[in-house]
Formats: structure tokens, C-alpha cells, sequence
């Protein structure tokens, strides 16, 4: 579904350019949850910047459903993927209603069946029409990532690129947002490619794991390894072992 080959990302600066992706190799099946873990700075979120269009120049191949990327437009690369963000905030438009914020994708491919699509996705997330004259400051955090991730699901995606989903959020609330993607997956038999720095959340989800480090994967975990410790690398060890300490 997803095919990374020997990916790698300079990104430029004043001067010089700073390599923050090397050689990096990740095949996501369809349907498959797929996590990236690693300390902070170690590339993670960079990996989707360049799946989505974000970051360009990039080194290597991508290619999504067979299809090389840098063959597709972004507007076509929406129909098959879409992203979620950690801050649900942020990536919301303050002054457009929730209506307006679901309808901007169809009303951008010219979609028929407006207010049905906004109804089911709404009912997916576990929100209802009450929300539609809403804008986002009048939600709760969790509220505000449904929206999202309403957003996300409206246009019909194969994959969604998910960035620290649930981090944003109160704890509380954390398990509530990974149970509805856990559903979404289920029910949509959609492919995940998840960041995330816990590897609580990505035990729960994923089936498999890519460890980063300063840029480069330094091994791929099955679910069942990383909740037996059964890591070959010193560094998924500390991380497993700070992960362990801390609970
Ligand atoms: N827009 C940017 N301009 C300059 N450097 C950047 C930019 N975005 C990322 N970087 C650098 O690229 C490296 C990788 O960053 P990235 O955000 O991919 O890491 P990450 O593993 O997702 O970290 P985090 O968990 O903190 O989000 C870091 O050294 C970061 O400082």
C-alpha cells in the first residue's frame, strides 16, 4: 500500500543543508497499522511530510497503491490519503464552523450528497448534527480531534497519516481517541501510518513499529516482540526500558 525505498531528506539551511532522513526503507501493507516511534527529532513526522507533499526534494522513492507519488498531484494524492495532526487546534480553521470545516473537502472535489457525507462521518466519530453550527473553540480537545478526524475519513481515504493523535490531548481522553481510530480501522479497513514518541499507544494499535534514530530506522517490531521485550536493538531496549520505567 505504502512502499518507502532508500528515502532520504536534506533539509536545507542557511549555508548548509542538514540530513534529517537516511536511506529509509518502510513497506506498509493495505490495512495495516503501521507505527514510527524515536526520541524526538529523530525524523518521525518528517517520514509523512514527504508522503504528503510537505516536504519536497526528497531522495528515493514513494510510492502509494503502486503508484509513484512523485507522479500524482497532491489533489489526486487527497482522494487516497489524508492526515490527522496532534494539534486538533491548530489544524482547524477558528472562524469556520464545523459545518463549513466538513464541507470544504467535498465542495473542493465538487462531491454530490453534501449534508449525507457530513452526517455519516459525524456518526462515525461519535458526534451528531448539534455540532454543525459550532466553531472550534466551543469544543473540548476531544471533540475538536473527532472533528478531525471526521475531516480525515469524509473524502472516502484508503490511508490516513496519523501525527501524535492523541498526545494533544488530556489523558483522559487519550484512550477514548485511540479506541475510535482502533474502530475507524476496523470499520473502514483503513491503513494507518502512525507517529508516535509512546510506545503505549503504538502497542495498541499497530502491528508493526519502525524505531527511529537521528534519521535512519534502526529495526522494524512486530506488536508481539515490543510487548515481549523481544528487541534486538540497544536503542528499541532503553526506549522499551524507559517506557517500562515510567508506568
Ligand atoms: N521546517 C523545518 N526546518 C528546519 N528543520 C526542521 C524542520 N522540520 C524538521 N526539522 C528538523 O528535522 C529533524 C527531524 O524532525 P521531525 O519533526 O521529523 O522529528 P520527529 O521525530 O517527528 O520529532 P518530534 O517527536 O519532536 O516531532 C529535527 O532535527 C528537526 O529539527
Amino acid at each position: 500500500m505504502i512502499a518507502i525505498e532508500s528515502l532520504s531528506f536534506d533539509m536545507p539551511g542557511a549555508g548548509k543543508s542538514k540530513r534529517i532522513l537516511n536511506d529509509i526503507n518502510i513497506h506498509v501493507g493495505r490495512g495495516e497499522c503501521f507505527g514510527l516511534v524515536g526520541e524526538s527529532g529523530s525524523g518521525k513526522t518528517s517520514i509523512l511530510k514527504c508522503l504528503a507533499g510537505q516536504f519536497k526534494g526528497w531522495e528515493g522513492g514513494i510510492a502509494v497503491q503502486g503508484k509513484s507519488i512523485a507522479d500524482t498531484s497532491l489533489k489526486e494524492r487527497s482522494n487516497t490519503m489524508q492526515m490527522v495532526f496532534q494539534d486538533p487546534y491548530g489544524a482547524l480553521h477558528p472562524r469556520h464552523t464545523i459545518r463549513k470545516i466538513l464541507n470544504e473537502p467535498l465542495a473542493i472535489k465538487g462531491l454530490p450528497d453534501k449534508a449525507e457525507r457530513i452526517h455519516k462521518a459525524l456518526k462515525d466519530v461519535g458526534l451528531d448534527e448539534s455540532f454543525l453550527p459550532r466553531y472550534p473553540h466551543q469544543l473540548s480537545g476531544g471533540q475538536r480531534q473527532r472533528v478531525a478526524i471526521a475531516r480525515a475519513i469524509i473524502l472516502d481515504p484508503d490511508i490516513i497519516l496519523l501525527d501524535e493523535p492523541t498526545s494533544a490531548l488530556d489523558v483522559s481522553v487519550q484512550a477514548e481517541i485511540l479506541n475510535l481510530l482502533a474502530s475507524l480501522h476496523h470499520r473502514r479497513q483503513l491503513t494507518y501510518l502512525m507517529v508516535s514518541h509512546d510506545l503505549g499507544v503504538i502497542a495498541h494499535l499497530c502491528e508493526r513499529v519502525a524505531v527511529m534514530k537521528a534519521g535512519e530506522v534502526v529495526e522494524v517490531v512486530a506488536r508481539e516482540d515490543l510487548i515481549e521485550g523481544n528487541v534486538t536493538h540497544n536503542y528499541t531496549q532503553s526506549l522499551l526500558q524507559h517506557a517500562f520505567s515510567r508506568e
